[in-house]
């Protein structure tokens, strides 16, 4: 078959620094992975030292790593198959159609703890994980590459109302990284949807797990600050998959294309970075009392609820604006016919998902104590995503909703933190 010719739409202002970030970007970010996987594993832990603690070039390959790699895509692709659970319809697209999405990401994430458990009992090491992780990292940064080339040569094949506006430039280094095409699958299977929420998502508490599983091996016990981290990571992960639904309404899932930043991001980066506070605590035990353990918690569960309650809010509005848990909120129009949220969470600052998020985010590096940086690269990290992400949101509202959106900006003048952003 003739590959389809799209008209390229060299008007759409390009993000991520264009076309040099996205040249430096899948080469800078993969390395980074690596640095900070070697770092975090050597004594001094410090991101200053030089020469960097670079590993012999043997320890960057084992075999194993590849088949873990593979085996663990195609069971998350089995789970992922299994017909349980309920089927949900996306937005609705561009050429008026919706796709329908199953959600059993909790299904996933609970057969995957029973397999894992019952691993566990026939005596699987799961904390060799830990020494495995460089050689895992390079195979998931492999896999990232290699999916991305896939989509960026089967989106010449998708029709024109496919692609995402804004990965479909005609640079091809720039439409790599962004993503031509918006949803790709092979026949029912979303490989955007998939790579969102389970491999990298449910790969994440699973190095936590392994890591606290070497600590076990190391010290006999795990650690008071290592449950935290296991504790808290997974309950957000469990979260996420609970609520998958909500994901289907996301800028990834209904603006982004599906290309090298998405790929990368959803099966090396999360797991691999998301995971540095658990394998920073094998090399460097903290002692946590018991008063600033019972703080942490606290802040936690206040990240958790503001996350929570502020997402399920906009969610529950947007399903249905007369529901009687969000029928009694001052909105006002827009010239769409949708309406936007005045009051509620969406009253107190423009972004309280992102609040409650970045308090988690502190809340996840504390246990490792303030000795060093590292443990807080999530932090930061997470903060500058999020930063940029307000940004590239509230371009596409004032796009959509022009006036409206001014006037919600009056109102609700802070973004992410009242009186100060
Ligand atoms: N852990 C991680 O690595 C990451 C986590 N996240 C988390 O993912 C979650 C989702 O974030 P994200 O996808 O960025 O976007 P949001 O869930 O914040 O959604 C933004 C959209 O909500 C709608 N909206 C905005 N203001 C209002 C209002 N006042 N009333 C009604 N609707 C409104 C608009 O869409 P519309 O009007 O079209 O409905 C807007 O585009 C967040 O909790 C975030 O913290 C995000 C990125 C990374
Ligand atoms: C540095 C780099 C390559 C960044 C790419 C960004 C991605 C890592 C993130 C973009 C949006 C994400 C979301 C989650 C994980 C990180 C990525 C993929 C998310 C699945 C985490 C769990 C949350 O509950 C969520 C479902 C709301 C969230 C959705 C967005």
């Amino acid at each position: 078959m003739k590959p389809n010719k799209h008209k390229a739409s060299h008007s759409a202002e390009r993000e991520f620094g264009g076309a040099l970030g996205a040249t430096c970007i899948p080469v800078f970010l993969p390395l980074t992975v690596l640095y900070l996987l070697s770092v975090c594993r050597s004594p001094a832990a410090s991101v200053l030292q030089w020469p960097p603690p670079l590993p012999p070039a043997t320890h960057l390959w084992d075999p194993w790593a590849a088949v873990l790699i593979a085996g663990w895509i195609a069971l998350q692709s089995f789970l992922y198959l299994l017909p349980i659970g309920k089927v949900s319809e996306g937005l609705v697209l561009r050429d008026g159609s919706r796709l329908k999405y199953p959600i059993n990401g909790f299904h996933a994430l609970s057969i995957t703890a029973v397999l894992l458990i019952i691993c566990i009992l026939l005596g699987m090491p799961l904390g060799h994980l830990f020494e495995l992780i460089l050689p895992l990292a390079i195979c998931a940064i492999g896999v990232s590459y290699l999916l991305s080339m896939y989509l960026y040569i089967r989106s010449f094949w998708a029709h024109q109302h496919a692609l995402s506006l804004g990965g479909n430039t005609g640079n091809p280094l720039y439409d790599f990284f962004m993503g031509r095409e918006l949803n790709p699958r092979i026949g029912n299977f979303d490989l955007k949807y998939f790579c969102e929420l389970r491999p990298g998502l449910i790969g994440w508490v699973v190095i936590n797990l392994g890591m606290l599983m070497k600590e076990v091996e190391l010290r006999d016990s795990p650690s008071l600050a290592m449950l935290l981290i296991n504790g808290f990571q997974l309950l957000y992960v469990t979260d996420a998959l609970w609520n998958e639904e909500a994901v289907l309404t996301t800028m990834d899932i209904v603006h982004d294309g599906f290309g090298f930043m998405l790929a990368f991001g959803d099966l090396a980066w999360v797991p691999f970075t998301y995971s540095l506070q658990a394998m920073f605590l094998v090399v460097h035990p903290q002692s946590l009392s018991t008063l600033g353990a019972v703080g942490i918690v606290l802040l936690n569960g206040i990240g958790y609820y503001i996350f929570r309650r502020s997402n399920s809010q906009k969610n529950q509005f947007r399903r249905d604006p007369k529901h009687k848990s969000v029928a009694h909120l001052e909105t006002i129009a827009t010239a769409t016919g949708k309406r936007l949220l005045v009051s509620g969470w969406w009253g107190f600052v423009r972004h309280p998902n992102y609040l409650g998020d970045l308090l988690m985010a502190l809340a996840w590096s504390l246990p490792c104590g303030i000795s060093h940086i590292l443990p807080y690269f999530y932090v930061i990290y997470f903060t500058i995503l999020l930063i940029h992400r307000e940004a590239r949101d509230e371009k596409q509202c004032r796009a959509k909703y022009g006036v409206a959106w001014d006037t919600y900006c009056r109102r609700v003048p802070y973004r992410i933190i009242p009186y100060v952003y």
